[in-house]
């Protein structure tokens, strides 16, 4: 039965660990990451229309409509498609802009798959996953939806089964751009390949962390903070930091006495996002 309106969930990620292992010809680093979701994120409701217009209905602060990536994500696929239907589209937007969380990879991953369902095409999940790379070296991850190890630029993912505690998110009111990371002369490039499958414990580290703590003292701040409770670690670029506990109940305990002076938020961690549990309950 086909339907012309669609709401569906669109998670945040967490890198568990990230090294560079180099930069290639074209600026890009190659990277080595763990990426697990959470089951916490922004909300998109689409509704398909016969004049073949594509409209984001949500204003964002800072981001034109023709550069966000939920109407780059819808334009790219209705031209790849040729598909001559187009959409309305509404997001509750609740995940951190430039927060290392992914929340505009994720965005972009939930319109490719909602678009693909409402507009009938069949793609398969290689071939939106490459489209999605084009739009951002974390898009592959959200479009596959299960917890992986990714190398490359992030797009070649191998599935992983990390532990899924709950987790402790706090969100430093700044943003971070993954660019002027990328280009700090300062950070680490040049760390070993890991070989061993699944990764050895032990190697948690995130090469982006000494650059953006000395560049951003809220980041610092917030990861001295966490740290007295549990390993405080930084996601992606930042500016999120968090930390895993195994209940809910000390989660929500350490985020109480944090978010008294910071801002944050407690929720699962997730091997297989919630998209794509939404997407299955569907079929
Ligand atoms: C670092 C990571 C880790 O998950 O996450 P975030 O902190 O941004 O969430 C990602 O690899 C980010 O992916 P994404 O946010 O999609 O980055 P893109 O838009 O593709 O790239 C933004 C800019 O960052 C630099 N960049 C990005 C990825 C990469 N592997 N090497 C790079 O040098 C490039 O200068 C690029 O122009
Ligand atoms: N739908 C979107 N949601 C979030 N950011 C978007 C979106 N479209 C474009 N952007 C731009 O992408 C940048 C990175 O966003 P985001 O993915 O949220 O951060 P990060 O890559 O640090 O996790 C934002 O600062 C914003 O300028």
């Amino acid at each position: 039965m086909s339907v012309d309106k669609l709401t569906l969930p669109s998670p945040a990620k967490l890198n568990l660990m990230l090294h560079i292992l180099g930069r290639r010809e074209d600026g890009y680093h190659e990277l080595q990451t763990l990426f697990q979701f959470l089951d916490y994120g922004d909300e998109l409701t689409f509704a398909v229309r016969d004049d073949g217009m594509i409209q984001l209905h949500t204003e964002f602060d800072g981001v034109p409509h023709d550069s966000n990536l939920i109407v780059r994500a819808a334009k790219k696929l209705q031209e790849q498609s040729g598909c001559s239907q187009g959409i309305d589209i509404w997001i509750d937007k609740i995940l951190p802009m430039g927060g290392g969380i992914g929340g505009g990879s994720s965005n972009a991953a939930t319109t490719l798959l909602g678009l693909n369902h409402l507009w009938q095409l069949g793609w398969g999940q290689d071939r939106l996953a490459a489209l999605g790379l084009t739009l951002g070296a974390d898009v592959p991850v959200f479009v596959h939806g299960h917890a992986a190890f990714a190398e490359g630029v992030g797009e070649k993912l191998t599935p992983q089964f990390p532990e899924e505690p709950w987790y402790v998110v706090l969100v430093p009111q700044v943003s971070v751009s993954t660019a002027e990371i990328f280009s700090d002369p300062l950070l680490t490039r040049n760390s070993s390949p890991i070989k061993v499958r699944p990764v050895p414990k032990g190697n948690s580290r995130n090469d982006c962390l000494p650059v953006v703590a000395r560049r951003y003292p809220e980041v610092r701040n917030a990861l001295n903070l966490l740290g007295k409770f549990t390993e405080a670690k930084l996601t992606g670029t930042g500016s999120c930091v968090f930390g895993g506990f195994p209940s809910k109940a000390e989660a929500d305990k350490v985020s109480a006495l944090l978010t008294e002076t910071l801002t944050g938020f407690v929720a699962k961690g997730s091997n297989v996002s919630m998209l794509h549990r939404k997407l299955q309950s569907l079929l």
